[in-house]
């Protein structure tokens, strides 16, 4: 057992009461069978599975690419404001379960606009559920725009186009889906636009993609956080200076070993993250899909890799200082895991 724990239990609880901020979430990845089961019937939405154990069942990914179809099938279910404003108001139930005080939140418009959803429904609903959720309990967010990364820049910058009307109610962009053959390099233009908008820049890199791709975000896209990075440790001089410019990376351990980019969790890189230096942080992708929220992987790494309390403190202290919240916010929230550490 690591220093500080007696049990496993001893810390799993430590863990379901550390502050944390939660800073890779995809909204759309977090819809559970259930309520997709319940929008495929009030929307009148035809839906490949007759029931939700078949659901689950189906969720047996082998890479990126195998995930992503199943999910892009999900979200067809979503329609209208009130879907939105559902499958919002439900990950915000479970993250405050988790202890989680702030997160920011993905979306990915163009997987319901190419559907005939406006942009306007989709954020709609979002924003009433983080406005409710603000005002209720106090928990904070950020609100992430994504990038189809399979689709053009052409089509992204339409989409940036759309959410001009929005932008007070959008924090940053990002870029995912398909990693593999769409480089960053690719949206250097529309992510400077976004950035001439004073919008906050992230990219998903080094997922299934090489550490090129991760050196390409930050130099072309110059994005503030890299989201996963995992191939960034075979390239020793990137890590060096990932580390040195403490750049944020949003590590999903559940997801890495759902999507086979991890083989077995106690091969997870983490630790050497941490080891390295850089400013490593955990969360939970796309929950619904690969298995659990924010403490259930915490709970898996800390389990396989026998995390300490000190590297679960840094963790929860670096989803504070990678997060897009102002100053004084950061201060706040780290303070609370000091006093609670
Ligand atoms: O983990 C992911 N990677 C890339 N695209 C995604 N879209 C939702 N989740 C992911
Ligand atoms: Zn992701």
């Amino acid at each position: 057992m690591a220093e500080g724990f007696a049990s496993a239990a001893e810390r799993a609880a430590f863990i379901a009461r550390l502050p944390k901020a939660e800073l890779h979430l995809h909204i759309e990845g977090s819809l559970e069978p259930e309520l997709m089961f319940g929008l495929a019937q009030r929307n009148g939405v035809a839906i490949p599975f007759a029931s939700v154990e078949e659901v689950r069942e189906a969720y047996a990914f082998s890479n990126l690419q195998d995930f992503l179809d199943i999910y892009y099938q999900g979200m067809r279910v979503l329609l209208t404001e009130q879907d939105f404003y559902e499958l919002t108001a439900a990950y915000l139930a479970r993250a405050r379960g988790d202890n989680v005080r702030h997160v920011e939140i993905f979306f990915d418009p163009q997987g319901h606009t190419e559907r005939g959803v406006s942009f306007s429904t989709v954020i709609a609903g979002i924003t009433r559920a983080l406005d409710e959720a603000r005002e209720q309990h106090g928990l904070t967010s950020k609100l992430i725009l994504c990038f189809l990364r399979h689709l053009s820049e052409a089509d992204a910058e339409a989409t940036l186009d759309a959410a001009l009307p929005f932008v007070e109610r959008i924090d940053g962009v990002g870029l995912d889906s398909s990693e593999v053959g769409h480089p960053p390099s690719k949206f250097e233009r529309v992510f400077a636009r976004a950035r001439s908008l004073g919008l906050k820049l992230v990219a998903h890199a080094g997922e299934e993609g090489p550490p090129a791709y991760v050196e390409e975000a930050l130099d072309l896209l110059k994005v503030d956080r890299i989201d996963h990075g995992n191939r960034s440790l075979e390239d020793p001089a990137l890590v060096r200076r990932l580390a040195e410019a403490g750049v944020c990376l949003t590590v999903c351990p559940l997801s890495n070993l759902k999507l086979c980019v991890v083989d077995d969790m106690a091969a997870h890189p983490l630790r050497r993250m941490l080891e390295a230096g850089l400013a490593a942080t955990v969360n939970s992708d796309d929950p619904s899909y690969f298995g659990g929220y924010v403490n259930a992987n915490y709970q898996a790494v800390a389990d396989a890799l026998d995390l300490s309390r000190a590297e679960l403190v840094a963790l929860a202290r670096n989803s504070f200082t990678g997060s897009f919240l102002e100053q004084n916010e950061r201060d706040r929230h780290l303070a609370a895991i000091d006093a609670y550490a």
